[in-house]
């Protein structure tokens, strides 16, 4: 049986919206995995559905005094292994399909390097740089009471991911707390280390980035060149370490533009031009280029590290970077993976390639379920760990089978998931 039927051409794939292409995306590899695991119809059928999926509408009273309401989204796709463990994203685009897609992907990456959670997302579909910062506050804590019921350190715990920080992390908190009438700083992961936030937890998703590409590059790193799509709380971090292991991260782009240096950009001053001035449009050390031509740039690796769907059947011929690290969820659709795989080129998966945030946000849940706190070298060591021998499962497999690193991936992941529900018995 077959899950759905992706959109197969580039024209088709624009009459159907991002977030459905996403779901689509998911639902295929889902399917493919379910094929190689050989699973039945109804355990297809229930990994492919989500447990939990919650559409709330969010007033927000806007500083002029209008009053504006917003969509907002939690998906709880299983919870079979653990608690639902997903990030929270602030986009106008979100919408129900993206946030299932990204909550699926939650599901198979904590099987896959194997921390005891099942897979959620959230979603409001809102534009953050629109709102004030009291806007902001007061459309987090009223989203987090509309979903208030199904989250808890024991049930669902939010992250941050597009659009949202810290300081969104702590607004979560402590809307639940009051609601507690007591602390409770497991019920998110992310926040401020004064509130428990666990140290490494802000770089953890870019550290982890940097551990796959350097086991992925077979050969020192140094000199190799990188560009970077994206430049927030995963792609600057991720741009800045792979620059300190050697390499030379010559563009990088934002929602603004893109900026290219064939020498090498400096990170650091580029991440102080983007406090200054809002994007790396207009950076005054480099050059100028599209959206589109930093994903065509003849590089050793491209970190994809935005949103879904930036490499397309439409773009992937022209793309030239021999590896490709996916920061983002779900950069690279169907069609486009099949074209890079005949071209040679090799895709580390975003949910092996990404999974440090949530592998220190499970850190940063351990010590406050323990009321503990480890030091930077503790938390780096464990996610160090975590992420090497996921790694080297998945390439294992991938040599064994002559499987996509995708492929493999999704076949540890969803084979965790499907064996967890054939041991619990949920599905007799
Ligand atoms: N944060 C986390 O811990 C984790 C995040 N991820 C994934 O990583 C990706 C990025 O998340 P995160 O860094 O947290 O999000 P942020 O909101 O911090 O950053 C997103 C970045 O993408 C840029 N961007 C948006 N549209 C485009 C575009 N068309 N071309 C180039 N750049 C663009 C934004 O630019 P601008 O600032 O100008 O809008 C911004 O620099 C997402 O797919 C997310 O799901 C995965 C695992 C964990
Ligand atoms: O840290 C987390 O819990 C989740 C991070 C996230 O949303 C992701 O990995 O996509």
């Amino acid at each position: 049986m077959s899950l759905m039927v992706p959109s197969t051409t580039p024209a088709a794939a624009t009459l159907i919206s991002p977030g459905r292409q996403a779901l689509d995306s998911a639902l295929f590899h889902l399917d493919q995995a379910a094929d190689r695991l050989h699973l039945d119809d109804g355990l297809r059928t229930m990994l492919a559905t989500p447990r939990r999926s919650l559409t709330v509408s969010v007033p927000v009273r806007r500083e002029d005094g209008r009053m504006d309401v917003v969509q907002g989204f939690r998906v709880q796709h299983n919870t079979t292994r653990g608690p639902a463990k997903g990030g929270i994203r602030f986009h106008p685009s979100t919408d129900l399909h993206e946030v299932t897609a990204l909550a699926m992907w939650m599901t198979w990456k904590c099987a896959l390097v194997g921390i005891p959670y099942g897979g959620a997302k959230g979603g409001v579909s809102v534009d953050p740089a629109s709102l004030s910062t009291r806007e902001l506050e007061r459309v987090t804590r009223r989203y987090v009471n509309e979903i208030l019921p199904i989250i808890g350190p024991d049930r669902d715990i939010p992250a941050p991911d597009v659009g949202t920080d810290e300081q969104t992390m702590a607004w979560i908190m402590d809307t639940y707390s009051v609601n507690a009438g007591y602390p409770v700083p497991g019920v998110v992961t992310g926040k401020p280390t004064t509130l428990g936030g666990s140290l490494g937890r802000a770089g953890a998703t870019s550290r982890g980035v940097q551990i796959a590409t350097l086991k992925a590059l077979t050969g020192s790193p140094e000199g190799r060149t990188v560009a970077v799509q994206g430049f927030g709380k995963v792609g600057a971090p991720a741009a800045r370490l792979l620059a300190d292991a050697g390499c030379r991260v010559v563009a990088v782009s934002d929602a603004t533009g893109a900026v290219v240096d064939r020498s090498g950009l400096n990170v650091e001053d580029l991440q102080a031009w983007v406090r200054e001035t809002g994007g790396v449009y207009g950076y005054r050390h480099a050059d100028a280029l599209s959206h589109e031509e930093l994903l065509e740039l003849d590089v050793d690796v491209l970190v994809p590290a935005a949103l879904e769907g930036a490499i397309t059947a439409e773009n992937a011929p022209r793309v030239r970077a021999r590896l490709i690290v996916e920061g983002a969820n779900g950069p690279t659709t169907p069609e486009a993976d099949r074209i890079l795989a005949d071209a040679g080129t090799t895709v580390v998966p975003d949910i092996l390639a990404n999974a440090g945030g949530v592998i220190v946000s499970y850190l940063e849940w351990v010590q406050n379920l323990q009321a503990c706190s480890w030091s930077a070298g503790e938390v780096d060591a464990k996610l160090r760990e975590l992420m090497e021998s996921s790694f080297d499962a998945v390439a294992a497999m991938s040599a064994e089978r002559g499987i996509s690193l995708r492929q493999a991936a999704h076949a540890i992941g969803v084979g965790r998931v499907a064996e967890a529900h054939r041991m619990r018995g949920l599905y007799p």
